[in-house]
């Protein structure tokens, strides 16, 4: 059934100087869908990201978000309309986890009671205690409920969309399989297109519906885990196979019986 596009990129070039970093690519994703990008350090994943909110202009093609052309929407719009995870959380040091979060309805005129309302919703959706963390500042956080955090700021302005730049990547593995699983729920509940960028194929494969795979600025693949496995490339059969070897190694090592 064809569902209608949240993001669509047609043919997009970014070049800094010389270097292509984003080379020709062509990729649709789905509203609703839940999407990873997958590539290695510098094979353009974080341009494609920027691309997508207008941080950075394309020098051919074209980017299409929820049906417009992206250059015919005011940039700071379209980043409103689009949340937006950092690697690190980004949150302002100097905020408290409430102004964090409240700071983009605040921009946008809300009145305080509604936006008060609005943090504690998103705390509870995030899973963070109001009561203890509202007032603290980003520094007396965990990595992960600082992620939490951030997630919640994304979403402070209703969003359909989430572009996540690495979101869990610094994050001891407990923690980032819970956030990962949190965010996966968040994303249905909601009913967000996600676009999330990740270093790790498992992470890519636990979490996404589909998965594109970028190296040199390129997109070498996209599909399901189970389309890129047919895949003819070698380099995608190499990423793929990554978390079938670490399965094998790992059932090696642990006794069966071990804890679950
Ligand atoms: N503002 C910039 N000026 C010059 N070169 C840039 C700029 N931004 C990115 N690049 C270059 O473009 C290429 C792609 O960078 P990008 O950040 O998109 O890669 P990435 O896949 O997100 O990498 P990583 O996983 O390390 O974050 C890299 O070679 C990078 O050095």
């Amino acid at each position: 059934m064809p569902s209608k596009l949240a993001i669509s990129y047609q043919e997009v070039t970014k070049r800094f100087g010389f270097l292509a970093a984003v080379d020709d690519v062509s990729l649709d994703i789905a509203e609703g869908e839940f999407l990873a990008i997958v590539g290695g350090s510098g094979s353009g994943k974080t341009t494609l990201l920027r691309l997508t909110n207008r941080l950075i202009e394309a020098d051919g093609g074209t980017v299409m978000v929820e049906g417009e052309d992206v250059r015919s929407v005011d940039p700071v719009a379209l980043r409103r309309r689009i949340g937006y995870v950092f690697q690190s959380g980004g949150l302002f040091p100097h905020l408290s986890v409430a102004d964090n979060i409240g700071i983009t309805p605040k921009l946008l005129g809300e009145p305080a009671v509604a936006i008060a309302g609005r943090i504690d919703e998103l705390l509870e959706l995030v899973q963070l205690d109001g009561a203890s963390h509202r007032d603290r500042l980003p520094e007396a956080l965990s990595g992960g409920q600082r992620q939490r955090v951030g997630v919640a700021r994304a979403l402070a302005a209703k969003p359909r969309i989430v572009l996540m730049d690495e979101p869990f990547g610094a994050l001891d593995p407990l923690t980032r399989d819970a956030l990962g699983e949190d965010y996966r729920a968040l994303h249905r509940k909601l009913g967000l297109t996600t676009v999330m960028i990740t270093h790790d194929m498992t992470e890519a494969i636990l979490l996404a519906d589909r998965i594109a795979v970028m190296r040199g600025g390129r997109l070498l693949a996209q599909g399901t885990p189970a389309e890129l496995s047919s895949s003819s490339d070698d380099y995608v059969l190499e990423l793929l196979s990554t978390p079938r070897r670490q399965v094998g190694r790992l059932n090696a090592l642990l006794p069966q019986s071990g804890a679950a």
